[in-house]
């Protein structure tokens, strides 16, 4: 049963539990999940359980017996008792914009769930709010009851645009998850034609219906970067009937003219769809997608096959077409994890196809736009090491590449354990020692002025726009270079983008280009002589320790590539703003 609450500042709807689900979970983004980027920017307090557990995207579990040194455990974020005012957190959304309901879920809180909440929210793009600053807070939603271990769904008249929002607990207690439902507000590039992922949530892609979503969502597929496992895709039951298939329906961000297509397996690799098949359409009014005949929709991509933990990259059809919606149909099942729909608002005018001059080869859509990719040990070695900690007791067993070359031993009388040459730091250089014939003693070695080692600090200023477009790249032929982030997590990551060498014509190899997004608790190096894009921070200012070998001879200690404007490449940076 509704209840409509008139409220001075605004009006809002409670909504029952199914209402609630089916109004706002289907219909909007969650805007301040963890998949789209949400974070917690600070809280309170949350002495027994930490706020971040708000917004992630697996329902909450409650683990009976299970305690930490504070209390029982508790998946959610929960405050200390006796709090004579109120408890705070304010979080960022994973995308700016308009806000249209809640869900405050005081899941297995029962005797602690926070009785009383309210939120506020403001529109800070440049710089993170911090409490008792200037920011100008908007309520957006009343003091509400709160019950005991349940879902409490809220819809509001969509707001202006926002970018963080503040949940306000009274007096203390807990909440297991705080959806923000909304509509996101994209970023779109100025030239109407640049390529741009048309599908992405970021870019107000939407899914708007599928046949069957058992084991993971729909609505995953659009999301930012490649997830972290099976859970994060979207995934259909088994089939049992012969000449099965399902499909699900994006609604574009815009209507636009599609180009190229990428799909996605990560961590599908045993449940990964045998094929896919990828339809177009216009249609300004999704409520007539269901009068669309199956003539009415256009192919973009015949029935190609599929591979385990994977990205596909397909060319479309019917580039000259625009449509509003894209239908992927897998068979006869299984998961996919992303769907990116590369294509352009408006055609270039009159053949004068600046964004693809400026940004977009045409020849091979894994050199005209990649999508940065998590770091791992794998997918780095060619290109050098990855700084970071090790779990306390690290079995030697897992991830063996990060630890059988490490030798560990105890250090400080016992107190500290050391982990011996996680990176290599390398020269190259042989400070003038020569060989009889006056020639350097290796293929690798070269005499020139002796080269010191020089340990400075960086201090990254963050990339002006996104996606990120590729114009040049660097290396250094005779040192390793590293770099590991100083800052102190406010940071969520910067982007590292490498490529090896084409030796024939000693220039960087596009065709082995990669682009990961490296947390800020990791460090990198780069081996002598790989190409590398120089350093890129993300979204905050970011100071990086730099250790290499310089002898001050600029060409020696660095060269440089830039490259045609043909020949430059867009970079998507999944769950990251400018
Ligand atoms: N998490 C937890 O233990 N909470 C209770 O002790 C409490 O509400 O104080």
């Amino acid at each position: 049963m509704d209840e409509i609450i008139n409220n001075p500042t605004i009006n809002f709807r409670i909504f029952d539990i199914t209402e609630g689900v089916e109004q706002l979970d289907e219909v909007f983004v969650d805007l301040a999940n963890s998949t789209l980027g949400g974070k917690v920017i600070e809280c309170s307090d949350e002495f027994f359980a930490e706020a971040f557990n708000l917004l992630k995207p697996q329902k909450p579990i409650r683990e009976w017996g299970r305690y930490t040194e504070r209390g029982a455990w508790m998946d959610g974020w929960e405050t200390k008792r006796h709090n004579p005012s109120y408890d705070w957190v304010v979080i960022k959304l994973g995308f700016e914009g308009y806000l249209t309901g809640f869900d405050i879920d005081t899941a297995h809180f029962v005797g602690n769930q926070a009785p009383l909440a309210d939120v506020e929210a403001c529109y800070s793009p440049h710089k993170d709010p911090i409490y008792n600053d200037d920011t100008n807070w908007h309520k957006v939603l009343p003091k509400v009851n709160l019950g005991p271990s349940s879902q409490h769904f809220f819809g509001i008249q969509k707001t202006i645009k926002f970018t963080h929002v503040k949940l306000n607990i009274y007096p203390d207690g807990g909440v297991a998850r705080f959806r923000v439902y909304g509509v996101v507000s994209a970023r779109w590039p100025k030239d109407l034609s640049t390529p741009i992922d048309l599908a992405y949530v970021g870019n107000e892609g939407r899914v708007i219906s599928h046949s069957d979503q058992h084991f993971g969502k729909s609505d995953n597929i659009l999301l930012p970067g490649r997830g972290k496992d099976m859970s994060d895709g979207w995934e259909t039951k088994r089939s049992r009937q012969p000449n099965h298939k399902d499909w699900v329906i994006i609604k574009l961000g815009v209507p636009g003219y599609l180009e190229k297509a990428e799909v996605d397996t990560a961590f599908f690799k045993g449940n990964y769809p045998d094929s896919v098949l990828l339809e177009g359409c216009f249609c300004d009014k999704d409520e007539l997608l269901g009068n669309i005949k199956s003539n009415q929709w256009v192919s973009l991509l015949e029935r190609s096959k599929l591979g385990p933990h994977k990205q596909h990259y397909f060319e479309l059809k019917e580039k000259n077409k625009k449509f509003s919606h894209v239908k992927m149909t897998i068979f006869p099942d299984g998961g996919v994890k992303r769907l990116r729909i590369i294509g352009r608002r408006e055609l270039p005018k009159n053949g004068n196809d600046n964004a693809s001059q400026s940004a977009i080869h045409t020849s091979d859509v894994s050199l005209t736009r990649i999508t940065a990719i998590p770091l791992t040990y794998t997918s780095y070695s060619p290109y050098g090491h990855i700084i970071q900690s090790f779990p306390e007791h690290f079995p030697a067993s897992q991830n063996s590449i990060s630890v059988s070359r490490i030798k560990v031993t105890p250090a400080n009388q016992g107190t500290a354990r050391k982990y011996n040459n996680i990176a290599p730091v390398i020269n190259f250089r042989q400070s003038n020692i020569q060989n009889q014939s006056g020639n350097s003693t290796s293929n690798k070695t070269h005499v020139i002025a002796k080269a010191e080692p020089n340990l400075s600090l960086y201090k990254c200023s963050p990339a002006k726009s996104l996606p990120f477009t590729l114009r040049l790249m660097e290396r250094h032929p005779y040192s390793s270079q590293m770099f590991v982030p100083l800052n102190n997590g406010k940071v969520k990551g910067y982007l590292v983008v490498v490529c090896l060498s084409n030796e024939e014509e000693d220039r960087p190899d596009l065709s082995t280009l990669n682009a990961f997004v490296v947390s800020s608790t990791q460090g990198i190096s780069y081996h002598p002589g790989i190409w590398h894009h120089p350093m890129i921070a993300l979204e905050e200012t970011t100071d990086f320790v730099c250790l290499t070998h310089e002898s001050g001879v600029a060409d020696e200690d660095c060269e440089e590539f830039e490259f045609e404007e043909k020949d430059f490449v867009l970079i998507d940076v999944p769950g990251f703003n400018c």
